[in-house]
């Protein structure tokens, strides 16, 4: 293949993706491809400069992504920490006969994710420019694919990303994750209480920034890998990856207790109710949000502001595990 065919062909793989880790994976694919580097990752660090994810190609040409243990060399850590105190997007450094290049590739205030591509030897010119173009293919395109699965109010997911997101679980996503554990899986929506009051009372305006306050709490409760969507209105899900039950509850307990210690102007306490079902692959998504759904209507039943477990309902018999299963209806 041509050099430029080569290139149409990683440009147009970067644009089939509708998922922001598969660009990645895609942005990974494309620079072992065309410049064969000893290693290429994207690393991901938290305010605090310590790293929280890593993504590298693994040797079956599967996405790997590293969340523990992840080892930051202390020259790559040197260079890193230079960039920041220059502010600059890209630098080149050269340790033991190898070139490394770092390349910022987001910034927010929680963290920073770069392009990190060791070299055996100096890129040429070209080989720059090349990868210049695919920084900007991938930034421009990322861009789009944030704000298509972003809801504009809350800066949360939307729901259309959530059907996505959930296809995902079930095809348990084609990578190797280091923090797969035989632990179970949750969905959780939370409702908020009485919200038509706020509305009713102060107004939409104000009730959009109950909204934002209460979205700023959940995505400071629950971990990176959470997944938090706004569902429309004052409904949101949270699908919770690799927790027990315990843990599940400890932190849902953490973000109804954190709601309701917002502090705001006219407003003695904002409160949620909660209700979660354990996902299970067995079970169709339609099912399992009716669980978590039917959950949720107990809490609001039993006097809002609290979690209630899809099984408490059940075993209570005012419920019963009826279900669709996976593959009976086909809508996907
Ligand atoms: N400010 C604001 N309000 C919204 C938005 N979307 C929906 N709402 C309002 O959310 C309110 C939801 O009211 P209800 O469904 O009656 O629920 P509730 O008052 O929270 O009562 P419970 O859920 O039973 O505790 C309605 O007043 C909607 O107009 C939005 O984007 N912004």
């Amino acid at each position: 293949m041509s050099i430029s065919n080569n290139i149409l062909h990683h440009i147009e793989n970067f644009t089939a993706q509708r998922d922001k880790e598969l660009l990645a994976f895609s942005l990974l694919k494309s620079i072992r491809n065309i410049l064969t580097p000893v290693k290429a990752s994207i690393l991901t660090l938290n305010s605090k400069d310590e790293p929280t994810m890593e993504i590298t190609l693994a040797s079956s040409d599967k996405c790997r992504f590293n969340h523990k243990n992840i080892h930051l060399p202390p020259e790559i850590k040197k260079s890193i920490e230079y960039m920041n105190s220059w502010q600059l997007d890209e630098f080149v450094d050269a340790y033991d006969h190898q070139h490394v290049s770092f390349h910022l590739l987001k910034q927010s205030r929680q963290n920073a994710q770069y392009l990190v591509i060791t070299l055996d030897k100096k890129p040429s010119k070209s080989e720059n420019y090349i990868i210049k173009g695919m920084l900007s293919i991938y930034s421009n395109f990322s861009s789009l694919l944030i704000e298509a699965q972003t809801d504009e109010l809350t800066g949360l997911m939307n729901r259309k990303t959530f059907e996505e997101s959930i296809v995902k679980l079930y095809q348990k996503f084609d990578v190797e994750d280091d923090e797969h554990t035989e632990q179970s899986n949750w969905i959780a929506i939370i409702d908020l209480d009485h919200f038509k009051n706020i509305n009713d009372n102060f107004g939409h305006l104000y009730g959009d920034e109950v909204l934002i306050h209460v979205s700023r709490v959940m995505q400071q409760t629950f971990r990176h890998d959470d997944l938090l969507f706004r569902f429309g209105g004052e409904e949101f899900v949270i699908l919770m990856k690799n927790r027990g039950r315990k843990d599940c509850e400890r932190v849902l307990e953490a973000l109804r207790q954190n709601v309701q210690n917002i502090k705001l102007p006219n407003i003695d306490a904002i409160t949620v109710s909660i209700g979660v079902c354990e996902f299970n692959d067995d079970v169709f998504h339609i099912t399992l949000m009716d669980r978590a759904d039917q959950a949720l209507y107990y809490s609001k039943q039993h006097g809002r502001n609290q979690i209630t477990f899809f099984d408490q309902v059940v075993a209570e018999g005012l419920a019963v595990e009826s279900q669709v299963n996976a593959g009976e209806i086909d809508l996907f």
